[in-house]
């Protein structure tokens, strides 16, 4: 592979930023010179699969990158999604990312589209899947469970400022249709 900038891809909705995310950030930052983290679905938010806002995002991720002192070795993005224009996707997230050569990401789709555009695509080792995973810390939050265990301190720090456990739990009550 012919390289360009010497930049990975790594490419996530982080509904929150949790602890598999961190180790796997974590993983490729060892791998590769420099990292581009995107945040996708960016126009989402106040829904039970995409509760916070891409800023309340970025500020997640930015809370981790300051701690673990990673500022230098990550750039940070956001991505909309194209609903159903699968094809024009991966344009978008050229046109809206700095350059880079190889995409890291365990999404089959995300996969598909990057490889059809020439992009190699490499998988990430899941980090405890069965603890670390944003649908399951999710409902710990709408039903009061420790959701805090799994997302990096910072990132506990930002949901409770923001009220987020409220907000995923009056989001899960709405959209049980208020019968929960
Ligand atoms: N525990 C984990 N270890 C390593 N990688 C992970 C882990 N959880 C998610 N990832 C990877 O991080 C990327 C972004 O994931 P995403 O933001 O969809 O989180 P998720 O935990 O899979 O959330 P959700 O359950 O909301 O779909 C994906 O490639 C995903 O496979
Ligand atoms: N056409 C599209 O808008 C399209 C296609 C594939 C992936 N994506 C986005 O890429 C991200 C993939 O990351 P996940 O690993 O979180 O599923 C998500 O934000 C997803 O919505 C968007």
């Amino acid at each position: 592979m012919a390289w360009r900038c010497r930049r990975a891809l790594f490419m996530g909705r982080f509904q929150p930023f949790h602890l598999g995310h961190y180790n796997a950030l974590k993983w490729i930052v060892e791998r590769e010179s420099e990292v581009v983290l995107a945040i996708g679905s960016a126009q989402y938010s106040h829904s039970l699969r995409n509760p916070f806002t891409v800023g309340e995002r970025l500020e997640m991720v930015y809370a981790v990158l300051r701690e673990e002192g990673l500022l230098d070795r990550v750039l940070v993005t956001v991505v909309p999604d194209t609903d159903g224009q699968h094809s024009l996707w991966v344009k978008l997230v050229v046109s809206f990312s700095p350059c880079f050569d190889v995409v890291y990401t365990n999404d089959p789709l995300s996969r598909m589209l990057f490889e059809e555009e020439g992009f190699k695509v490499e998988s990430i080792p899941f980090y405890e899947r069965e603890k670390y995973e944003g649908t399951r810390i999710r409902r710990l939050m709408a039903e009061g469970g420790d959701w805090a265990q799994y997302v990096p301190p910072a990132v506990a720090e930002v949901i409770r400022r923001i009220h987020g456990e409220q907000r995923v739990r009056s989001l899960f009550y709405l959209e049980a249709g208020g019968k929960n």
